[in-house]
């Protein structure tokens, strides 16, 4: 598709559900005046001052960037899922190292890592396109999150939207929380799975962890 001469490319893009998220569509929802000022009131509060060069433009650029980051609150991931086929394939499909980045709701600050996705197709064999398991993980991982709750968040919405024979999600971070401050353990690896229906039976689970682990010199 050629980019229109008269679209402002600030501007959210008018389409599909799939060009609203490729675009660098920032969600309404998110007020961003209000964290702005809350973020001026944080500057304040360190005792910088707020009016500095450096500084003057820094609210309403947190505000934007809290706006891409949880924009996945407003997201609803049946409509990510909506698109389904039938391929005929009724064994393990996984998409491995998904790089993404997360925001620690008890510090508000990053964790990040790699997530595998993997699902056995149901029994009327419907598979999702591969990059709605990568947009899954970001969905949920663009919203004030534990680590936990981003992992079980993304196998119930494969469970729901696909209702397939087995899933698992694997998540593995490092939490800046623990890294720049706290207990200050850098390179640290938090570990997280959600395993469901057929892939709970010890043979299947463990060919899933052998694709995970294959090719992994960490
Ligand atoms: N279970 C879980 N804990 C998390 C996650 N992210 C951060 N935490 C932990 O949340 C806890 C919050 O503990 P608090 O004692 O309330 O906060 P704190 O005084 O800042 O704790 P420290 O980080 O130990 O300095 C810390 O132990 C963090 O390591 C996560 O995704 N899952
Ligand atoms: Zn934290």
């Amino acid at each position: 598709m050629s980019p229109d001469k008269d679209q402002d490319p600030s501007e959210p893009v008018a389409g599909s559900y799939a060009d609203y998220l490729n675009s660098e569509h920032v969600d309404e929802r998110i007020d961003q005046p209000r964290i702005a000022a809350a973020v001026r009131e944080i500057l304040l509060a360190i005792g910088e001052d707020p009016n500095r060069s450096g500084l003057k433009d820094t609210p309403a650029r947190v505000a934007r960037a809290y706006a891409e980051m949880f924009t996945g609150l407003h997201q609803d991931p049946s409509e990510l899922m909506a698109t389904t086929f039938d391929i005929g394939h009724a064994e393990m499909v996984m998409v491995k190292d998904i790089p993404f980045y997360s925001t620690c709701e008890h510090h508000l600050v990053p964790f990040h890592g790699v997530a595998h996705v993997g699902y056995i197709p149901g029994p009327e064999g419907q598979v999702t396109g591969l990059s709605k398991l990568a947009r899954l993980v970001d969905l949920f991982a663009k919203r004030p999150q534990v680590q936990e709750r981003l992992t079980t968040q993304v196998v119930e919405a494969l469970e729901d939207n696909l209702h397939p024979a087995g899933a698992i999600v694997v998540i593995e971070c490092e939490h800046l929380c623990m890294s720049m401050r706290g207990v200050r353990k850098p390179g640290a690896k938090t570990v997280t799975s959600a395993v469901r229906g057929q892939l709970r039976d010890p043979a299947t689970r463990a060919e899933a962890m052998n694709l995970i682990l294959s090719g992994q010199n960490r």
